[in-house]
């Protein structure tokens, strides 16, 4: 597909060798577009993080191709590859995600900084982001005064600052009740909608309903489903994950 922000091709990821191999990714094809919002589910074990990693710059594939925009992972070299984190890559995970020692502001001015921001000009494109994601009032808290839901969409303003154009998320609504959940998908939808291409790992089809796209995961192959998500029940069907 022309103009992906995202592709992945025939990629194949084995951990070890010999008889203790694991196949984890066998031959997945993948690709998102700025704007859209896809969804990864399926079984535990099936890949679904290891796409991410890959997807990131974070690992290289064992055969197969990696484009993120258009850098080839496959032939980028390490300082490529950093410079790929740090500028047009953001992550976010479960947990973990915001230094406990920094306010909301200045943990999502943290990467611009890195980047050789000012710290002003660092600031005032954090408060831009933050109030992006509805948390212009809680700018100043430190994250053990923000609630999870809160915290999570700080991690998402800072995974988007700065010329970021690909937005991966791997379970981040793991650790939230349902109401908190639902409103970190409307952000990461709303983050899409603006331009960006977000992958979203859920085991939630209430989730995944956000989603443009769902594709499904087993033993390291993607079933890809043309169209958001027809409802829980058609993908839970096929799932041994719980509800
Ligand atoms: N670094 C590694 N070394 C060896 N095996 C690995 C490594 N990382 C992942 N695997 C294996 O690859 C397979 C896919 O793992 P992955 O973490 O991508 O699954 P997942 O779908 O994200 O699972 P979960 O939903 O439980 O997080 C699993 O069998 C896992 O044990």
């Amino acid at each position: 597909m022309s103009g992906a922000m995202l592709e992945l091709d025939a990629v194949r990821r084995v951990f070890g060798t010999g008889r203790g191999a694991t196949t984890a990714l066998d031959g997945v094809s993948l690709s998102v577009a700025a704007g859209e919002l896809v969804a990864i589910m399926g079984p535990s074990g099936s890949g679904k993080s290891t796409l991410l990693t890959l997807a990131g710059g974070l690992d290289r594939p064992t055969s197969g191709g990696v484009r993120v925009g258009d850098a080839d992972l496959a032939t980028s070299d390490a300082e490529a590859l950093a410079r790929l984190r740090r500028r047009t890559v953001g992550y976010v995970f479960q947990d973990l995600n915001l230094l406990p020692t920094l306010t909301a502001v200045e943990n999502v001015a943290v990467p611009l900084e890195l980047d050789g921001a000012s710290a002003r000009a660092a600031r005032r494109e954090a408060h831009e982001a933050l109030a992006a994601v509805g948390l212009a009032g809680l700018a100043d808290r430190f994250p053990d005064a923000l609630s999870g839901g809160e915290q999570q969409r700080t991690a998402i303003a800072r995974a988007c600052v700065g010329p970021r154009r690909l937005l991966l998320a791997d379970e981040p609504t793991g650790a939230l009740d349902s109401l908190a959940g639902e409103q970190v998908l409307a952000v990461l939808r709303e983050r899409a909608d603006a331009g960006l291409a977000v992958v979203l790992v859920t085991h939630e089809a209430r989730y995944a309903a956000w989603a443009d796209r769902v594709v499904f995961l087993r033993d390291g192959r993607a079933q890809d489903q043309a169209g958001p998500p027809a409802g829980p029940e058609t993908l839970l069907a096929d799932s041994d994950v719980t509800p």
